[in-house]
């Protein structure tokens, strides 16, 4: 058994250390200056109308080489394009709908009555500064698919219905279409790419826009590094390299006492992990394959740092892998679901006799049999037998192709967040051990501020960001 099982094992049953109790100061952070990102182009077409009102008039969903279904529109009055996608999930449309994953996808959710609940405020904020309910600030797919709208919704924490914050994001959705029949073609055919048309037909000549061509990662991450703090004065501190990072995975992190530097996905960890006492690699979307710089940077600094801690969440998980050697499949149509199994196997590949229920969001996957001796398969999926995560044999490092932080749910892998954090602690306190070792002198409050780092080493920092990033 790896340490990493032993510790995963003794985690199942055990409370966390006081270092890790949730703090209870909290700092200003500064996520909404640094991380917004409304001056990217989003990735849908030009809007025909966009009143901000909902739009309710004949729409269609056309599917390239497939079938056109007609039904009515919501939200938005415009058009779309992307590769259409289906997630089987009950509940949590305003978390997926805000996943940046799913950033040029048109979303069919199976689950036939959506909005019933309405959507809660896109801006409230929890007492680390994050986003309250949605997972980042915007609607990310560019087109929503649902069997029936609710019209009228219910909940407490709704401010509008889901048609409203179609129309108010732009993204136009389409309802009174069977969703039964545009599931069975996508699983017989694979994702397609598909169109969403408004007040009008599908004509020949439409174009399906892709969106895998154009830059995905690139313009949902952090545009500069921002700084979220956990209200501890030492807290351990972690470098995130954000590819489109989830507001649940910050949460699960900082909750848990450490503080985050959030980094642009092409940032060089390699130059200046040293810093940090951790490293993550959030989901994002799109194909592993076009992320090169960041699976670069991963691989620099496998090579050069034996010892940090490193952590990857989806496609984190498929970006480690890559780094480590490893290849990317695209799925057929891939797992989008809150349910589904995922086994833990042991170095040998055999079950350890324990299965989570575990929340999904993924069109590509790693293939397990390229990887290299030193990585073995952490977890694997019970349904189609796919491969669910990945760790180093010796070195504190894994990955999961699911989310443990999933938001709302299921929790059954959170304690994979404490797995991480119990090996950051054990790095940060042999790094001590060694600055005392060499520099006697040396004490905890000349470890460099973030900022002070990340200011003096990166060299394509704006001038004047360093006044916007005042932590
Ligand atoms: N949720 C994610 O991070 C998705 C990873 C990748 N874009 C995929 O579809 O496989």
């Amino acid at each position: 058994m790896t340490k990493l099982h032993q510790s995963a094992t003794a985690l199942l049953s055990r409370t966390l250390s006081p270092a890790f109790t949730p703090p209870r100061i909290f700092g200003l952070q500064i996520r909404h200056k640094a991380s917004v990102v409304d001056d990217v182009r989003r990735f849908i077409p030009q809007l025909t109308s966009n009143s901000g009102k909902p739009s309710y008039e004949p729409a269609t969903l056309s599917i390239r080489g497939g079938p056109t279904f007609r039904g009515n529109s919501f939200g938005a009055r415009s058009d779309a394009s992307g590769e259409a996608v289906f997630t089987t999930s009950l509940v949590g449309y305003p978390e997926s709908m805000t996943d940046p994953s799913y950033r040029g996808q048109i979303l069919v959710f199976t689950q036939p009555l959506i909005g019933n609940y309405g959507v809660p405020s896109s801006s409230a904020r929890d007492e680390y500064g994050l986003l309250r309910y949605l997972e980042s600030t915007n609607i990310h797919p560019s087109g929503i698919v649902v069997g029936d709208l609710a019209h009228r919704y219910s909940h407490w924490s709704a401010v509008e219905s889901l048609s409203e914050w179609c129309a108010r994001e732009g993204v136009p959705g389409v309802t009174g279409v069977d969703t039964r029949e545009i599931v069975t073609f996508l699983r017989e055919r694979g994702s397609s790419l598909a169109n969403i048309t408004v007040g009008r037909d599908h004509v020949r000549g439409d174009e399906y826009q892709d969106s895998a061509d154009t830059e995905l990662v690139k313009n949902v991450s952090t545009k500069l590094p921002y700084y979220v703090p956990s209200g501890y004065t030492a807290a351990p501190h972690i470098a995130l390299i954000d590819c489109g990072v989830k507001e649940n995975i910050i949460r699960s992190i900082v909750s848990r006492g450490a503080s985050i530097t959030c980094l642009p996905y092409d940032y060089p960890i390699h130059q200046m992990a040293e810093n940090f006492d951790g490293v993550f690699i959030s989901n994002g979307p799109g194909d592993p394959t076009k992320c090169s710089k960041t699976s670069q940077n991963l691989r620099n600094l496998m090579n050069l740092n034996h010892k940090i801690p490193i952590m990857g969440i989806c496609l984190g998980h498929q970006l480690l892998a890559i780094a480590a050697g490893a290849k990317t499949i695209k799925m057929k149509y891939g797992n989008r679901a809150h349910n589904i199994p995922a086994l833990e196997v042991d170095k040998e590949g055999r079950s350890t006799g324990r299965c989570h229920i575990t929340s999904q969001n993924h069109g590509y996957a790693v293939e397990a049999t390229t990887l290299p001796p030193e990585f073995c398969e952490y977890f694997r999926n019970l349904n189609d037998g796919s491969n669910e995560g990945i760790m180093h044999k010796e070195r504190p490092i894994f990955s999961t192709q699911f989310h443990p932080e999933a938001k709302g749910g299921p929790m059954d892998t959170s304690y994979l967040f404490d797995v991480y954090l119990e090996n950051v602690q054990e790095y940060r306190q042999h790094k001590h051990t060694q600055d005392l070792l060499l520099k006697p002198t040396k004490h905890e409050q000349s470890i460099p501020m973030p900022l002070e780092v990340l200011t003096e080493k990166r060299v394509d920092l704006e001038e004047g960001d360093n006044v916007r990033l005042q932590i």
